[in-house]
């Protein structure tokens, strides 16, 4: 048995569930990994200079065993986060560490300490094996996962799924991920694939809608309200574009900020008025390294204001980091809510907090989704509310190219990967609802 043959009865439209169960499972399948012996490979160079292509290897590597709770997927298609780029230029730290922790959980857990790391933390794709206590899935189910991995033998965790001490993100924190033919995963990991999707669309959302959804939407983040004008930055990227969605569909302004006329169309396209070129508009925030320039805060919380007709920002969803956190503290309004789930441009955050105490704003750290937030967010798209914003799409061979697009900000809203998708465009099972919204589907598309 090959994964050839896996694809061929996901392809036949005569397979049962009884035949996938039946399927033999094979010895090997390809996936991207990260090599332990290679952790150092970048010491000394600048984070700019890192080149995931060099990092991210395509490998044959052995089905992991199966336990109690987990199903074996055949991924048809997967995407690439920023996670991955983490990962693949060992960023903050080696993501080795992490299974070496994991690894020392339980038995079970030793799997993944591994000298290899199979990555990524997306999935669309179909159920090959359910472990043990698996009722709610069987093989053959069409399905996206997401990320979340928690063992919840702690109270910690009962209320809200992402406060267990044992949290951790799936392909990141983990092994056996995504950007692979086959992938292990917590069967509480999977949710329905939204039928009107591809694989590739179905599979780009999942991580950043889920965490752009806690971070925004939901109680445990900002808890955005009708009325609220929300700074988006990084509007047209991966959770930007998400963030953008939410806040128009729940009655919100996004005031979003983008570094291209380009990624400025693409936000107009999605319904917003409000945007800001940083990039034309030159914003300086720092002198030099050390000195951060309050008069720019103050020159961008006048364009803000410009814009929403003498408003401030109710709400500012971070991400940027070192770069831009000052100034999302001076231009939110008083009362208001700087939430935070990044730091890509430096974890090192500096703000003045006379304008934090003064004004009685409030940052909020939020870290991905809880269960039942990722499963509201995939909802959503099910329903064709919110849509991917998948833009280009790599076969696993270029997924380092894909990676290293990414880290050098070179793409738009999100990048696809087809894992044993022969081509793209597979896997639409609803025509009719998808007819009613291709023009969104595809807004990213080639741009
Ligand atoms: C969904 C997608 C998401 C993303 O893309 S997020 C972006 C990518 N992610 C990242 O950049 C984050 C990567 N992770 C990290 O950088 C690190 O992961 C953390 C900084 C988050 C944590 O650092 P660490 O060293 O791994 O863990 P510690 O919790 O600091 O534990 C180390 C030791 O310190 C002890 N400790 C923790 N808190 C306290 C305290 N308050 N007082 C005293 N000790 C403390 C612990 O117990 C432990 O100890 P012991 O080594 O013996 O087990
Ligand atoms: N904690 C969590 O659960 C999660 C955390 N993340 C983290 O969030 C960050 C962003 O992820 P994602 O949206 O997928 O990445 P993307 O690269 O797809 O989008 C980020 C956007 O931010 C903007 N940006 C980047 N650097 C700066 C800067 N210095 N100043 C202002 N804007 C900047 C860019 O937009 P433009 O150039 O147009 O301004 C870019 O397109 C990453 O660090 C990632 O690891 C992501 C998902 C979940």
């Amino acid at each position: 048995m090959t994964v050839k043959d896996i694809l061929d009865a996901i392809q036949s439209p005569d397979s049962t569930p009884a035949d996938f169960a039946a399927m033999p499972l094979p010895e090997s399948y390809r996936a991207i990994t990260v090599h332990k012996d290679e952790t150092e490979m970048f010491a000394g160079m600048q984070t700019r200079d890192k080149d995931p292509r060099k990092s991210l290897h395509l490998d044959d590597v052995p089905v992991p065993e199966l336990g109690p709770g987990e199903a074996l997927v055949a991924v048809m298609a997967s995407s690439v986060n920023y996670n991955s780029v983490w990962t693949s230029i060992f960023e903050p730290l080696s993501t080795f560490g992490f299974l070496e922790r994991y690894g020392k959980v339980s038995e079970l857990t030793k799997r993944h300490d591994l000298p290899y790391h199979v990555i990524g933390s997306d999935l669309a794709g179909v159920v090959l094996r359910t472990g043990p206590g698996v009722n709610a899935w069987k093989p053959g189910d069409e399905v996206v996962a997401h990320c979340l991995s928690v063992e919840l033998e702690s109270s910690d965790g009962h209320n809200d799924t992402m406060l267990d001490p044992e949290q951790r993100i799936w392909g990141f924190e983990t092994n056996f991920g995504g950007l692979a033919e086959i992938a292990l995963v917590k069967s509480n990991q999977l949710m329905p694939k939204p039928g009107h999707l591809s694989w590739e669309e179905a599979a780009s959302p999942g991580l950043v809608n889920s965490t752009a959804y806690r971070q925004l939407v939901s109680r445990n983040g900002a808890g955005m309200k009708q009325g609220d004008n929300v700074l988006i930055w990084g509007a047209s990227g991966g959770l930007g574009s998400y963030a953008t969605q939410f806040a128009l569909a729940g009655g919100a302004t996004p005031v979003c900020v983008v570094s291209s006329p380009e990624k400025a169309d693409i936000c107009r396209a999605m319904g917003a008025e409000a945007v800001i070129d940083r990039t034309a508009e030159d914003y300086k925030f720092w002198k030099d390294e050390h000195n951060q320039d309050p008069r720019e805060w103050k020159r961008f919380g006048k364009r803000i204001r410009e814009l929403t007709g003498g408003e401030d920002v109710d709400i500012v969803f971070e991400h940027p980091g070192r770069e831009t956190f000052g100034a999302s503290v001076y231009v939110t309004r008083k009362g208001g809510t700087i939430v935070t789930c990044a730091s890509t441009s430096g974890y090192n955050h500096e703000y003045d907090n006379r304008y934090l105490w003064m004004s009685l704003k409030r940052i909020i750290g939020s870290h991905f989704a809880n269960y039942r937030e990722a499963w509201e967010a995939n909802r959503l798209i099910a329903k064709g509310k919110i849509h991917p914003t998948l833009s280009r799409v790599y076969s696993l061979e270029d997924t380092g190219q894909a990676a290293y697009d990414v880290h050098r900000n070179l793409h738009q809203g999100k990048v696809g990967v087809l894992c044993l998708a022969p081509e793209e465009g597979l896997g639409v099972r609803d025509h009719e609802k998808r007819a009613q919204h291709v023009d969104a589907i595809n807004r990213f598309r080639n741009i």
